[in-house]
Order: C-alpha cells, then structure tokens, then sequence
C-alpha cells in the first residue's frame, strides 16, 4: 500500500466481545476499549459497567447486549465466565464466532481449549492464565485490587491480542504454557479450595493447623503436573507455598467469594481437574481427594441454600 493510501484509507477497529462481565471480564473489557470497540455481553439488564482501579473509578467505555439476538461475528471473543458456565454461553458464542474469530479463554484451570471445541477449532483458541486480583462488589461495579497480568500461549494471536491491552495490564507470551497452566492449577487447588472451606483469607496459610494440609494438597498437585508434563523445579511445593505466603493476608481468592455469595463452585475444574489427571497418569492424590469431596458437599449446601432463598423471595412476591 502506498503510504498516500495508508493515510487515507479507514483504519478497522478490532472488535471484541467480552462474555462473563465479573471481576476479571470487566477488568480486561476496560484494558481494551482504547484500542477495540469492545462489547460487554451481560445476562439480565443491560447497564453499563462502572470499574475502581486502585482509586481510579470510572465508566468502562463499552457496548453492553443483554442478548446475542442481532450480534454477529467479531474478531475477538473474550471468555471470562467461570469454567463451569462455559457450556451455558452457547448461544453467545454461536453469534460472537465466525471464520474469522479468536476465541480468548481467560480463566482458571487446564483443557480451555475443549471447553470451547464445540464452536471454534482449538488453532484459534488463545488460552490465557489471570494473575489479577478483583471482584464484584456489585451488579454493575468491579473493584481492581491488583491489575498484575495476564500469560497466554505463545503464538500469532497471542501478539495480536497484547497489542490490543493497554500496557497497565501486562501480557506475558509464554511458550511452555502446559507449564504455567498446571502451575496455577496446582496453587488454585489449595488456596481457593482452602479459603473457602474455612471462610478464611489468604492468612489461612499461615495458621499452623491448616499449613500441613496445604503441603500437603502442593505435593500430590506437583506429582500429577510433573506426570502431565508440566516442568516444574526441584522443591516446587515449598516455593509455591512460599509464593503465596506472599499474596496480600486479607485478599480473598475467587471460590471464597463465591462462596460468601452462595454461587456455584469452580471446584471441578481445579481439583477436579488434578484428580482427573492423577486418575489417568496413577499417581496418587488422597488429599486432593478428601477436600475435593469437602468442597463438593459445601457446594451442594450453598446451592440448596440459593435454591431455597429464591424460592422464598417468590413467595413473598
Ligand atoms: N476474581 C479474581 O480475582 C480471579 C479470577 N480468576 C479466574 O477468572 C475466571 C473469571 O472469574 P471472575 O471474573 O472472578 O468470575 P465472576 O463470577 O466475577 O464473573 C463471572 C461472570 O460470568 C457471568 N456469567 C455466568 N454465566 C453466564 C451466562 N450464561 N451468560 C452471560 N454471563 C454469564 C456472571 O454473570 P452474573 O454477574 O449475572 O452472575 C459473572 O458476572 C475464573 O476462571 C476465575 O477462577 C483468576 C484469577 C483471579
Ligand atoms: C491466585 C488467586 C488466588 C488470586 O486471586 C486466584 O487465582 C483466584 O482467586 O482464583
């Protein structure tokens, strides 16, 4: 192109669509609306998102569809439900995707590209892993309490994509993400699963009660990433271990604040997913065992508890 054309011709403005406007949905859609249109796809009404960074409070500068009837297909699909309502965003994504479109996969855990593989190829899946701290504080309010980054696998998407957040939100282009995946997955599977089984935040991991436990749940979960592949260093349960004696003491992770809300749990799509793997490789994880069957039984109350909440509310009505 000449550079008279370069000048005169309409430069495309990426769209994106971001599904699951909570916490990290709408800390992601507000890196991106510079430089994208991006569209906040939201169940119920469709308000407009409003986000506190660090202070910071402000509009975030996006669409909002309640309903994919009328979208079509964008150049980038963001994913930022929970991993067991995936499945529920069906009729989003069959709007959202076209031929052309890369689905972004933002969350928890390993397999994102099955998740999706009922409507989009896994070559144009990007899987990411979150490293931010934020929450929901109300239905059109998020507070960012720690804009850290985000890793996707390496690739030609993955740059695209980075080029579009703006560079508050970093993004790490990892080329071993089997690794950096089940790394997560191996921390997520004791921190969340333990602060919401106790109730506590992160400062449950130095309570000496609690602390043979998260050895514990760390050892069995580097057994079955090693057996996955995942390259993890000598004494890598002590480091995780000394990695979230780092994390703020009175930040609480995802699954205890689903749990103060009553909302369904991401268990099995963490320890869930360990004990999975360990079934499949043979390495043993009784640990990981015991607490997933405690967190599944905490699960199933807090929804009898939700259940029985709605229905009250319907007989008061
Ligand atoms: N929050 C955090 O600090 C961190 C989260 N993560 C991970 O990031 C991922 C996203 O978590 P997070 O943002 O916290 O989750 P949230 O629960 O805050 O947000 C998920 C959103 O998805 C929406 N949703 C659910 N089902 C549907 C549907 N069928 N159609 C449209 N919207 C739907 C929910 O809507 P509604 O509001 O109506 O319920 C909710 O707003 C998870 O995998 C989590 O583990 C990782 C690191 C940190
Ligand atoms: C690492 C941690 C605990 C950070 O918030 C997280 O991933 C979560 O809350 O799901």
């Amino acid at each position: 192109m000449t550079e008279y054309l370069r000048r005169v011709a309409p430069r495309h403005r990426p769209t994106v669509a971001v599904v699951g406007v909570g916490a990290i949905g709408t800390v992601v859609a507000d890196a991106l609306s510079a430089r994208a249109d991006v569209t906040l796809c939201r169940r119920g009404p469709s308000a407009p998102m409003a986000i506190d960074v660090s202070g910071d409070l402000h509009r975030v500068d996006a669409a909002v569809a309640a309903t994919p009837d009328g979208l079509g297909p964008v150049d980038w699909v963001v994913v930022t439900v929970k991993a067991q309502d995936t499945r529920d965003i069906g009729p989003w994504l069959d709007a959202l995707v076209g031929p052309a479109t890369t689905v972004v996969m933002l969350q928890n855990g390993i397999g994102h590209a099955e998740r999706v593989s009922e409507w989009v190829p896994a070559e144009r899946v990007l899987p990411g892993i979150v490293y931010i701290a934020a929450e929901k504080i109300e239905r059109d309010l998020v507070v960012c309490r720690d804009l850290g980054a985000l890793a996707v696998a390496t690739g030609p998407a993955a740059s695209s994509f980075a080029a579009l957040v703006d560079p508050r939100l970093s993004v790490r282009l990892v080329d071993d993400f089997v690794t950096e995946s089940w790394t997560k997955l191996v921390m997520n599977s004791a921190l969340n699963t333990l602060t919401a089984l106790t109730d506590r935040t992160m400062e449950v991991t130095a309570d000496p009660a609690v602390r043979p436990l998260f050895r514990a749940l760390l050892a069995e979960g580097v057994a079955v990433a090693t057996a996955e592949g995942a390259r993890l260093p000598e004494g890598a349960a002590e480091l995780f271990l000394a990695r979230m004696d780092g994390l703020p003491r009175n930040s609480a992770t995802s699954m205890l604040l689903d749990r103060r809300a009553g909302r369904p749990l991401e268990h099995n799509y963490l320890t869930g997913a360990v004990l999975a793997a360990a079934a499949l490789s043979g390495v043993a994880a009784p640990t990981v065992a015991l607490v997933h069957g405690l967190v599944d039984a905490l699960d199933n109350r807090e929804l009898r508890l939700a259940l029985a909440r709605e229905l009250e509310e319907l007989v008061a009505a």
